[in-house]
């Protein structure tokens, strides 16, 4: 019964948590990273809902059956004692048949209807739908995906400052997106960010799961298990006398919790003699957001997320469209670049790649998208981090025609050659996937960074193979620039300078997509191979004016 209760519970708190963020899914990978791409979920919901309400169907008809016997077992019980009190006479008992029946009904049938009331078949049903899922070999998210998706949650909230109770109600950027939260999908997404101890946003999501079980009926979570949570953030955002207060409550309306009155003492003790004594006066609550374990610039970061693009009113003015043709490949079909600025370049390819290759590399590369893995600095293993949320996995040319294509593509929009490439990368972002602030060549100043005898990254090619509708942007930190990404075009910038230096002004980063998919792929070319294709300049602030530019050397 516990189990078939998770089971429901996950279903309804994880589809609230994924709000309209589209729903997710996929093939068998580690635990806990269901929630890292969006393909995941829609894959789950595709084939999940169909087996679990047929087998959820097929289990309630044979409850109904057993407790429908149970109750003309009432029934009859019932009616037996009726004509017992209306005969009350000895006959009752000692005619032998009635007296046979009593002790029967006592003895055998008791025995019978003990044992119907046990049987309940939950067990059988739920390996069924166990045995299905593993048939399927689906990956179904546990309670790290849980935590994951309430932690994107937070992070969408604090990026695009969605207010918590918008959020509860469904409300996604403006649109209402159909599905609320309970007052305990509110306690799970705060325990979440309890339990990455963020306050915060303990205290913000504690506050909303109280105002909502106060209205519903019957509350989903009980006062003391939200009140709990919430004394402590309090006390962690500085307000030890509110957390007091709320403690007292909560030993009031449960005299039996465990740690209520340790904690009573425990708060007391925070407060002096006066304080204590005096609980009516209450400090307001300052809620205010913990920037202890934030990047440097979070809040550039942040804001370029929200679209707020620093102006240049003089780059503007010189930036402009053209038509790339300075290879014979490209005298009949040009590509249509747009100049988005100069020092350092960065320009968008428009319209590079088609819907049929599109659905070629996601065909590809879904079944072994795996959370994407970032190196260590220090160590320089590959390994997961919160900070680059989303699966990935890589494309080799020769395993398609469609990806072979798009790499002699790649040659013809970058001028550059793909032979020191690396593999083409397809990343997928899931609730709240970003990718924070990060450079993509190698700022530790080595020769072989990458370990491939290739070099470091000269430039990045960044195809957009979706449109997520809102959020997504990717970004540059130092320029304070970034653009939204659009469907079937490619971002496009070098990463090293003309003499070979990385380029700091290139340190770029992925919002967290808000609602929508995201899919990109990405194209890392190395250094190796380009000594003619973009060879070194003779001054160090060579900048090209254009793709594939030469002047002055
Ligand atoms: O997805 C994006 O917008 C940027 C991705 C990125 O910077 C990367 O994968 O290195
Ligand atoms: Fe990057």
């Amino acid at each position: 019964m516990r189990v078939l209760f998770n089971f429901r519970y996950w279903l309804r708190v994880w589809f609230g948590a994924s709000l309209a963020f589209g729903l997710c899914i996929m093939i068998c990978h580690g635990a806990g990273d269901v929630f890292t791409a969006m393909v995941d979920l829609e894959n789950l919901l595709a084939g999940e809902a169909d087996m679990t309400a047929q087998v959820l169907d097929e289990y309630i008809a044979s409850e109904t059956y057993r407790l429908q016997q149970l109750k003309s077992f009432a029934n009859e019980y019932l009616s037996k004692n009726h004509n017992f009190d209306e005969g009350r006479d000895e006959n009752v008992v000692t005619n032998p048949i009635n007296a046979y029946l009593l002790i029967k009904r006592l003895t055998s049938d008791w025995k019978y209807i003990t044992n119907l009331m046990q049987s309940n078949n939950a067990e059988y049903f739920i390996k069924n739908i166990t045995q299905e899922r593993l048939n399927n070999q689906v990956k179904y998210p546990d309670d790290e995906d849980l935590d994951g998706a309430a932690i994107g949650l937070l992070r969408l909230q604090d990026t695009y400052h969605l207010n918590t109770k918008d959020l509860a109600n469904g409300v996604v950027a403006g649109n209402n997106v159909g599905k609320t939260l309970s007052g305990q999908d509110c306690f799970e997404v705060g325990r979440a960010a309890y339990n990455a101890k963020d306050y915060y946003h303990t205290l913000e999501w504690m506050q909303e799961a109280l105002d909502r079980i106060k209205i519903e009926k019957p509350p989903t979570k009980r006062e003391s298990d939200i009140l709990e949570y919430y004394a402590y953030a309090l006390y962690q955002q500085g307000n030890p006398k509110r957390a007091l207060v709320l403690t007292k409550r909560l030993a009031q309306i449960d005299p039996t919790h465990p740690r209520a009155k340790g904690n009573v003492e425990w708060y007391e003790s925070m407060l002096s003699d006066e304080h204590k004594s005096d609980l009516h006066d209450l400090p307001p609550i300052k809620n205010v957001r913990d920037t202890r374990y934030d990047i440097e610039e979070r809040e550039v970061y942040e804001k370029l997320c929200r679209g707020k693009f620093e102006r240049d009113l003089e780059m503007e003015s010189k930036v402009y469209c053209y038509y790339k043709k300075d290879r014979d490949f490209l005298k009949l079909a040009p590509f249509k670049v747009e100049i988005l600025r100069f020092e350092p370049l960065v320009v968008i390819f428009h319209e590079v790649v088609s819907d049929y290759e599109i659905s070629i590399v996601k065909q590809l590369a879904t079944p072994r998208l795996k959370r994407a893995t970032v190196q260590n600095a220090k160590t320089g293993e590959l390994e997961h981090a919160n900070y680059r949320i989303s699966k990935s996995g890589w494309l080799k040319d020769h395993e398609h025609p469609v990806i072979h294509r798009i790499n002699e593509r790649i040659d013809l929009m970058t001028n550059l050659n793909q032979e020191t490439s690396e593999d083409l990368q397809v990343a997928n972002y899931g609730i709240g996937g970003h990718y924070e602030p990060h450079f993509d060549m190698s700022m530790r100043g080595e020769k072989d960074p990458y370990r491939m005898g290739t070099g470091n990254r000269i430039a990045t090619v960044l195809f957009y193979m979706s449109q997520p509708e809102t959020g997504g942007a990717t970004v540059y930190t130092e320029l304070g620039i970034g653009t939204y990404p659009q469907v079937h075009n490619a971002l496009f910038w070098y990463n090293l300078k003309r003499d070979g230096e990385g380029d700091v002004r290139t340190r770029h980063a992925a919002c967290p997509v808000l609602t929508g998919v995201k899919w990109v792929s990405n194209k890392w070319i190395h250094e190796r191979g380009q000594e003619f294709r973009r060879p070194c300049a003779l001054t160090q602030d060579v900048n090209e004016k254009y793709v594939g530019d030469l002047t002055p050397i």
